[in-house]
């Protein structure tokens, strides 16, 4: 999403997909871009266990970027091809409902400021959206029932959206081909494990990889048919993998139900 020909190439994928009938819904992030800002002001950034530490005057910013700025420019890429785009952030219509969360830090939990987790999704919003033929863009901030406004990692609102939606897919984005089974030392991807040897593999993980993966689990866990982390970097991988074989990337799946499984 910092790169000027990706981001076209997206929102073509995108309204490629809504053109074909089906119905996607773009949640984004913004990372880099609220970082910059912040600097620009003087603001402290930090992270904490892949987690933004949000003050008062940092949730400000991290949502006049998301909601005024990426989220924005995302509707314009995709408006340019047609009136789909509707962009909405996860407070409209009490779309998602999240609780204060903490941070693990070597087994110790830390506050974090107004980090939240989501915990309850009304989709009906999303869903009208959808059935008029709309490309729902959503900003990852919601309200807490306290009255706060929180700051949620996109990763893990995309992921709550999408069970609540029953939605088919959960296709995350990144800047690596997938999830490295031996990182930092090796770019062997793991190109597919089901929920219980994700599960195994989650506490050794790491950095930006965590949420994806922690919201991928979530997804599969909670009815999402398969989660799937693709190469962001390489243009209309989205597409490339809606309408080809050709599996890339990291592909999780449910574990099969016990009558299916091989039980000797
Ligand atoms: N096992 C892993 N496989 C791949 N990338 C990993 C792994 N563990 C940590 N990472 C890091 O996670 C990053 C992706 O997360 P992040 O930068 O937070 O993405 P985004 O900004 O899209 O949310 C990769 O660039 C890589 O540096
Ligand atoms: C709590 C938390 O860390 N929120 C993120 C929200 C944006 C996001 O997730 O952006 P990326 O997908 O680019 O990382 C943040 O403030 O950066």
């Amino acid at each position: 999403m910092v790169d000027e020909k990706l981001k076209e190439a997206f929102a073509q994928d995108v309204v490629a997909l809504r053109r074909a009938g089906l119905r996607p819904v773009v949640v984004h992030g913004g990372g880099p871009q609220i970082s910059a800002l912040l600097e620009r002001l003087e603001l402290e950034v930090r992270f904490t266990a892949g987690l933004r530490v949000t003050t008062p005057e940092t949730m400000d910013v991290v949502r006049m970027v998301l909601a005024g700025q990426v989220q924005r420019e995302l509707v314009g890429l995709i408006n340019a091809h047609g009136p789909y785009a509707v962009g909405m952030t996860g407070e409209d219509a009490h779309t998602m409902t999240a609780v204060r969360r903490l941070a693990r830090v070597d087994g110790e939990l830390v506050d974090i400021g107004l980090v939240g987790d989501v915990v309850r999704v009304d989709p009906d919003a999303v869903r009208a959206l959808l059935d008029d033929g709309r490309i729902p863009v959503v900003s990852p901030i919601a309200r807490g029932g306290d009255g706060e406004v929180y700051n949620i990692n996109a990763d893990l609102a995309a992921s709550a959206l999408a069970v609540a939606l029953d939605a088919e897919k959960l296709v995350v984005l990144t800047d690596v081909a997938g999830l490295y089974a031996d990182w930092p030392r090796s770019e062997e991807v793991v190109e597919r494990l089901t929920a219980s040897e994700l599960a195994e593999l989650l506490p050794g993980m790491a950095g930006g990889m965590v949420p994806k993966m922690e919201g991928c689990l979530r997804a599969v866990r909670e009815g999402v048919r398969t989660a799937q982390v693709l190469d962001g970097r390489v243009p209309h991988t989205l597409l490339l993998e809606v309408f080809t074989d050709g599996n890339t990337g990291t592909t999780v799946v449910p574990d099969a139900p016990a009558d299916e499984r091989n039980v000797s």
